[in-house]
């Protein structure tokens, strides 16, 4: 029998009476709009606007989901601020100073707060009342021993099954995590913590909470930058349903506003090259060498006149202009009007000299092909796709460039025949970016950017991110561990020197809420591969069990991947084939021969309950269970294999199956003689098959040790529950 929480009844009525007022505040401002507009069609579209966001708030999660008292002040906590008819505040929003308290206290410190109460609501009726702090208890509870205590409503919402968008998580934000969401840093913010540690979640909620209490960034305008846009459709939602729509949320590749988009990859070796800083001074060099005159003399003829001017006269003027450091595309400008003026100002004194009228102004001569030309050769125009194409495809200019920025090496990664035609890597584009800038100056800017998985971005990227954001305010959330490119780091500083000179803090987050332990013990096992001194977090949760580890033919390996697939989509959980990139499309193959339905995770297709996801585009993401598929491939594609095992073997919330047919790569070497982990081969009959062979007397055998093995198993939680049936 469970008893029901002495003040349920109230606390029903409560929650009840806020969304009563939520639903005719909302009805109210339908209706004023539509009066309105009929009267002022212009100013409509803003205000339907406004509508859709209030709209979207009453959508999702919990209107109210807490209630923090403190002396005889009592508050309710919820996603968005109430007010009834009389202005009386029925619920605080979760971003307001009032709230704070609420996720500052914890059972071992509850601060002045008597009681911290957390509602669980399911389409507006309440399921359970769980109260976290009450004073009398606090303190018994603050002495005892142990470690902190886990919410039961944080676990209820880490057990909910994974639907494939990221949620916004305000009623079970933790102590650890609200510090790094307010932390008040003008400077650049690092939420370092290893997979799954909230940092995505603290980024974004952080974003928010800005955006309701620093109005000044929020004026400057905010940007979320993730490294792929199928990471970014996982968290688009997340923000709209805060109440901030007018967050911009970018992928990387989008950030270079130009012509060029990604159409091919390259070595690590030669995105290394491009994506280094070097690369913006040999750029910057490569522009300024297009720059200047070495002619005796310009000769600008005039009908039969001939206006002369001295090349030193012109070097000088290229010299002042080059003083100012304008952009190339402005100080042009600026060049083309000193030099009408110079070669203008010398017309008219000849013809003063010889008695003659004046037959030419600056505009006039600013029209003469002669002038233009001239122009065009001391200080060119281009566009940066064209400049970084001719750049690449002339030797003698990379070489002078490249001089004592590159070794000879290096410079010979960047050359391509102008054959080679347009196609463009991710680390060409950012160098497109810095050229565009470079030539026109102008980017758009924010007052504040959130960069999510930002331990991989290169320098280059870095620079591009710095020049959208002159104030140096940042959130960069990452792992160092995770580094799965070629912008592998020691430390943070390495990344943030690039994208400000502000003050930098670094925040770690050390509990994990999305891995289950078994799972993550086994991926922490690529940790030492990669280095000594990197630890895992702390999982709070033991998922389903142990990793399953299935063994198969190469011939069979994708097919019994979907079977397994199958398997759990019968049990409604969602999963993730997570499979070495150059398998991706015989997935999908062999999933429509068998007519199953996949969603394609490279376009961000989550919708599915299976979704196939190339393991170069895993981070990030999330699905109740990860099939992680040939682990010695997924290793092998990448310059930092250990890594990317890592980040693949990550991404599970309930269940980590692992299918392969190659032997195992490091790191599970001893997997097999652990027997916290059962290997199983595919081809093997069936556990009832094998006990439907044996004579009466092994029978008898095998009945006596399952009975004495079954009651130690039981008592052990860490035992691995293996269906007793192989893949197929
Ligand atoms: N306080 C919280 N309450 C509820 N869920 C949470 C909380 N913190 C994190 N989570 C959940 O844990 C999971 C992992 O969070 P998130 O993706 O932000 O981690 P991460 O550190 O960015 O991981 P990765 O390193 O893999 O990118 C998500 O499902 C998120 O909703």
């Amino acid at each position: 029998m469970t008893i029901q929480h002495p003040e349920f009844v109230q606390e029903q009525q409560y929650v009840e009476h806020a969304y009563d007022l939520l639903d005719r505040g909302l009805a109210e401002a339908e209706q004023n709009i539509v009066n309105f507009e009929a009267l002022h069609r212009s100013t409509a579209h803003a205000m339907n606007r406004a509508l859709a966001i209030l709209q979207n708030s009453r959508g999702s999660g919990q209107l109210v989901f807490g209630r923090m008292d403190r002396n005889d002040e009592k508050l309710y906590i919820g996603r968005r601020r109430v007010y009834d008819e009389e202005r009386n505040l029925v619920v605080v929003g979760w971003h307001a100073p009032a709230a704070a308290a609420f996720y500052d206290a914890t059972p071992q410190e509850p601060g002045d707060l008597t009681l911290k109460r957390v509602f669980i609501e399911q389409d507006r009726r309440l399921q359970r009342i769980v109260d976290e702090v009450v004073r009398a208890t606090a303190h018994s509870i603050a002495t005892s021993e142990g470690d902190a205590t886990i919410s039961d409503a944080l676990l209820q919402e880490l057990d909910r099954s994974r639907d494939g968008a990221m949620r916004e998580v305000v009623a079970t934000i933790q102590a650890e995590q609200f510090r790094v969401i307010r932390h008040q840093s003008d400077g650049i913010v690092v939420v370092q913590g290893g997979p799954g540690t909230g940092k995505t979640v603290v980024g974004l909620h952080r974003a928010a909470w800005l955006a309701f209490n620093k109005p000044e960034i929020r004026r400057r305008g905010m940007l979320v930058v993730a490294p792929s846009s199928a990471l970014l459709t996982y968290f688009s939602g997340v923000l709209p349903s805060l109440d901030v729509s007018d967050i911009d949320q970018m992928d990387l590749d989008s950030l270079y506003g130009g012509e060029a988009r990604v159409t091919a990859t390259e070595s690590a070796e030669t995105a290394r090259v491009k994506g280094s800083a070097a690369m913006s001074v040999l750029l910057e060099r490569a522009l300024r060498q297009r720059i200047g005159w070495d002619e005796d003399e310009l000769v600008l003829p005039l009908g039969a006149d001939r206006i002369r001017i001295q090349g030193d006269e012109i070097r000088q003027i290229v010299d002042d202009v080059q003083e100012r450091d304008l952009p190339h595309n402005e100080a042009r400008d600026v060049l083309r009007q000193a030099l009408s003026a110079l070669a203008s100002k010398r017309h008219s004194e000849d013809q003063r000299l010889q008695n003659r009228p004046v037959r030419a102004n600056e505009a006039t001569i600013r029209r003469l092909s002669a002038f233009n030309n001239a122009l065009d050769r001391l200080w060119p125009t281009f566009a940066p796709e064209e400049f970084v194409r001719s750049l690449y495809s002339t030797q003698s200019w990379l070489t002078v460039a490249a001089d004592g920025v590159l070794t000879a090496d290096e410079r010979a990664r960047l050359f391509r025949s102008a054959l080679d035609g347009e196609a463009w890597t991710r680390a060409d584009l950012f160098c497109l970016d810095e050229v565009s800038y470079l030539l026109n100056g102008d980017v758009m800017t924010y007052g504040h950017i959130v960069l999510d998985e930002a331990q991989d971005l290169s320098p280059m990227e870095a620079r591009a991110l710095a020049r959208r954001c002159p104030s140096g305010s940042f959130t960069v959330l990452g792992d160092l561990a995770q580094a799965t490119g070629v912008w592998v780091r020691d430390s943070w500083d390495e990344l943030t020197q690039h994208l400000s000179v502000t003050e930098t803090s670094v925040n770690t987050l050390t509990i994990g809420y999305r891995v289950p332990a078994p799972a993550l013990d086994l991926a922490a096992r690529q940790l030492p591969l990669v280095s000594s001194d990197l630890t895992p977090p702390l999982s709070i949760r033991p998922g389903r069990g142990e990793p399953h580890i299935w063994h198969t033919s190469g011939e069979d390996l994708l097919d019994d991947a979907l079977v397994l697939a199958e398997r759990y989509r019968e049990e409604g959980l969602t999963s993730a084939l997570i499979v070495p990139d150059d398998l991706y499309d015989r997935v999908l193959s062999a999933a429509a021969d068998q007519e199953i339905k996949l969603g394609d995770g490279r376009d961000g297709d989550f919708s599915l309950e299976t979704t196939v996801v190339p393991a170069s585009l895993c981070k990030g993401l999330e699905f109740d269970v990860v099939i992680l598929v040939e682990p010695a491939l997924v290793a092998a594609q990448s310059v930092q294999g250990a890594r990317q095992l890592y980040v693949a073997m990550t991404r599970c919330t309930q269940q980590l199956d692992i299918i392969h047919s190659e032997p195992l790569p490091p790191g599970f070497g001893e997997v097999s003689a652990i027997d916290d982990v059962i290997e199983i081969d595919a081809g093997s009959p069936t556990l009832s098959e094998l006990i439907g062979l044996l004579n009466e007397d092994d029978l008898a055998l095998v009945e006596d040790l399952v009975r004495r093995l079954v009651v130690p198993a039981q008592e052990r939680e860490d035992v691995a529950v293996i269906d007793e049936e192989p893949v197929r």
